[in-house]
């Protein structure tokens, strides 16, 4: 037998044996299940049967408790967690292995990677190491020879001597290779090249060393990720979420003391099955969007951010189009919220209309103690309760005052003509009538609403300008502050108000939105404005965070890596981190040469692409745009053959996607994506680039990319979304002229 051959047999003998183990476990797990789930069940019964249902006698009450403690014991002891891993692990149970002898032992050690530990908890052999065990980290950090990893104890160290991969599917060894004798990324290479699904999938099998270090890490409390397009920045968010929640760490993290912000509600759906496939339930994915109106409750009108950027979109070169964008900026920069913050200021020391309060010709306290009171806030007690304390002090002054008024109105009742029958009631509808006024007098001043606080600074043109002394505003100030006061009298808000109504709403009133989350998770990062960060800072108050965002992507700014430098200022943490990742992973080699290009000279420095190979992408010129709309059918239709499952004409503009979607449906079968919409299926679909922000698909045909259509440095940025979506195929088409930025 030669060498291979004895390898293979060793391996499927391990394969076998850990098989066998699992099948074992699933046996016990099952049974242990029903067991529990009996227990719970006759235990329901028995307190159904035997206690009281309502009883206010003490020691029937003792009784109910005592049940439904051990009702909740049962309850908590059922987790099906474990059963549902092992299930999981029958298909494939490890994917890779390592042969490692720790400094200091004699003896070498096969450790087998996997989704999830398996171990013979009598015997203590561990059959397979969950790929976030500390251990692990040695299979994508290093090749053969020396390595280190972190222990909870502290750095350990060793040597390796084989690294081996396999492919394991439907419990059958397929293949196996060792890294050490063939190129390392085969499977990587073999994983890219397969067709995109409509969910996103796990990649534990082949994380790369500079994705596992932001996935492992643990040292710091704000972790910043610059990555190009497809350098795998979600898919390494979402890796270490699981690795955060993995109990080895007892890190005692929790899935519901995390939270995704995602960019829109699409993106979450295409996202929502990483965490389940890797065993990691209940993680909060939000949408700003949602936060919003959540908050808010319709109070502003519905303006999203799709309709944002929409507006936006169609508006470039038009003056109004760029007072918006100017307003945008301006409305979600560090400069604006120290006017927000100046404003808060202002309103506590200077506009809170504190009168001389008198009651039934007393004085219960005059306007100077009622603002030295205020101010006295050494706790940083919010604006609104501080006032509400303040309304509750003179209510209480006010309430003994109220019978001595009482009996005083009987007096004047009794000596007026037409109530003689009726001096008790008619004096206590008097005093109430009375008391009303009194409480609407005082919130004359106890009351604070941050819409109207807000509307002030637009109000009284005067106001912004002399709480911007020393700030740079932005040249359009006067029409933006005209167009949002114009806005607001309407009862409307532009989506760039939220934010900052938002942070008003929470200085002033305290954050009682959200509370218990010990890490957030921020995808898309470029995509939120500093203000936005500064309500993150407030709501997410004693989270950690892990920040991933590409500059290159943004849509309505200018990119600008100083956005990082905000962040990190505005999070404030002791323990920060930036790092970058330039290698794309998504597309082939020639997609991203193509992309790359479009952004100009002097930005590809440092990017990477993996070594895929693939066609050159088309740019195609056509007549007419019934020509283009013929070309595309056609072209779905190739596509579709040749096995390419996912295939997205993108568009500029929503409009634009629902013009095509209405003339391509009647040639053939194909999807529309609407914004807030819901998941992304496969096959051919009609989407806006905006939409399709940290999607993919196997083919990207982008749609008339002519001089009219993508011209300016913002259509630059579209244009390079478009295509970065590409996996393996991309095809441009325009009308007229081709656009210059291509
Ligand atoms: N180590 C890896 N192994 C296998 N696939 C990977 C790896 N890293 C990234 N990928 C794949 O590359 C593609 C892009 O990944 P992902 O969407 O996470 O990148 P991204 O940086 O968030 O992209 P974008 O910013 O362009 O939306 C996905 O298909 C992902 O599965």
């Amino acid at each position: 037998m030669d060498s291979y051959q004895e390898n293979y047999q060793e391996e499927i003998e391990y394969l076998r044996k850990a098989l066998a183990f699992i099948e074992e476990e699933v046996e016990k797990e099952a049974k242990n299940l029903e067991e529990k789930k009996s227990d719970l069940i006759a235990a329901r019964k028995d307190m159904y049967e035997n206690t009281i249902h309502a009883s206010s006698d003490f020691e029937s009450l003792v009784d109910i408790n005592l049940h439904s403690m051990q009702i909740n014991n049962y309850i908590s002891s059922y987790n099906p967690q474990r059963f549902k891993n092992l299930k999981k692990m029958i298909n494939s149970p490890y994917f890779g292995r390592f042969d490692f002898i720790e400094k200091g032992c004699s003896e070498k050690e096969n450790i087998y990677i996997g989704l999830y530990n398996l171990m013979d908890r009598n015997t203590g052999r561990v059959y397979v190491y969950d790929w976030r065990a500390p251990i692990s980290s040695i299979f994508y950090r290093y090749e053969l020879g020396e390595v280190m990893y972190d222990t909870p104890a502290g750095i350990s160290r060793g040597d390796v001597s084989l690294k081996r991969q396999y492919k394991i599917w439907n419990s059958k060894l397929k293949y196996f290779f060792d890294c050490s004798v063939r190129i390392t990324d085969e499977i990587l290479q073999e994983v890219l090249s397969q067709n995109t699904s409509a969910k996103m999938k796990n990649i534990i099998e082949t994380i790369q060393k500079e994705q596992d270090i932001i996935i492992r890490d643990r040292d710091h409390e704000l972790l910043i990720v610059q990555g190009t397009a497809g350098s795998g920045k979600t898919s390494i968010a979402l890796h270490r979420i699981a690795f955060l929640l993995y109990e080895g760490l007892n890190s005692n993290l929790r899935s519901n003391e995390v939270v995704i912000l995602s960019p829109n509600t699409v993106f979450s759906h295409y996202i929502s099955s990483v965490l389940p496939e890797l065993g990691e339930e209940n993680v909060e994915q939000s949408v700003f969007d949602d936060l919003i109106s959540e908050v808010f409750q319709g109070r502003f009108g519905e303006e999203t951010r799709d309709m944002q950027l929409e507006t936006l979109i169609h508006s470039r070169g038009k003056t109004s189009g760029e007072v918006r964008r100017q307003s945008i900026d301006f409305k979600g920069s560090r400069v604006f919220k120290q006017i927000l913050d100046r404003l808060l200021w202002y309103y506590a020391h200077r506009l809170i209309p504190f009168e001389d309060v008198y009651y039934n010709g007393t004085i219960l306290a005059t306007r100077q103690q009622l603002k030295n009171r205020f101010l006295h806030n050494e706790i940083g007690i919010p604006m609104a309760k501080q006032l509400k304390i303040i309304e509750t002090f003179l209510l209480k002054k006010v309430h003994p005052l109220q019978k001595k008024r009482l009996q005083r109105l009987e007096k004047i009742v009794e000596k007026s003509e037409g109530h003689e029958f009726e001096i008790k009631s008619f004096s206590r509808l008097l005093a109430i009538r009375q008391a009303v006024a009194f409480r609407e007098r005082i919130r004359k001043f106890t009351i604070v609403d941050y819409r109207d606080l807000y509307m002030l600074l637009f109000k009284n043109h005067g106001l912004l300008l002399k709480l911007a002394r020393g700030l740079t505003l932005p040249e359009t100030n006067k029409e933006i502050i005209l167009t949002t006061l114009q806005n607001l009298q309407k009862g409307q808000v532009h989506y760039e108000d939220y934010a900052p109504l938002l942070y008003l709403k929470l200085k002033i009133e305290g954050n009682d939105v959200v509370s218990g989350i010990k890490h957030v998770v921020i995808d898309e990062a470029q995509d939120y404005t500093p203000l936005q960060y500064e309500v993150f800072r407030i709501l997410y108050n004693n989270a950690t965070y892990t920040v991933l965002g590409d500059i290159r992507q943004t849509i309505e700014k200018t990119a600008d890596g100083l956005l990082y430098d905000d962040i990190s200022e505005i999070l404030n943490k002791g323990k920060m981190i930036k790092l970058s990742l330039n290698k794309g992973y998504r597309s082939t080699c020639e997609i991203n040469t193509f992309a790359q290009a479009l952004l100009g000279e002097g930005t590809q420095q440092g990017y990477a692409s993996i070594e895929r190979h693939g066609e050159e992408p088309k740019v195609i010129p056509q007549e007419t745009l019934e020509a283009m709309d013929r070309s595309i059918v056609e072209d779905i239709a190739k596509f579709t053959e040749q096995g390419y499952e996912s295939i997205a004409v993108i568009c500029k503009t929503q409009g634009e996607a629902e013009k095509v979607f209405g003339r391509l449906k009647k040639s053939v079968q194909l999807t529309l994506i609407k914004p807030r919409g819901g998941e992304v299926t496969k096959g051919p679909l009609v989407i806006p680039t905006y939409m399709a922000k940290g999607l993919e698909f196997d083919v990207v045909i982008g749609y008339d990319v002519s001089k009219e259509n993508y011209v300016s440095d913002f259509d630059r940025q579209l244009l390079y979304i478009t295509c970065t979506r590409a996996l393996h195929r991309l095809v441009i088409y325009y009308k007229g002229d081709k656009s210059p930025l291509i």
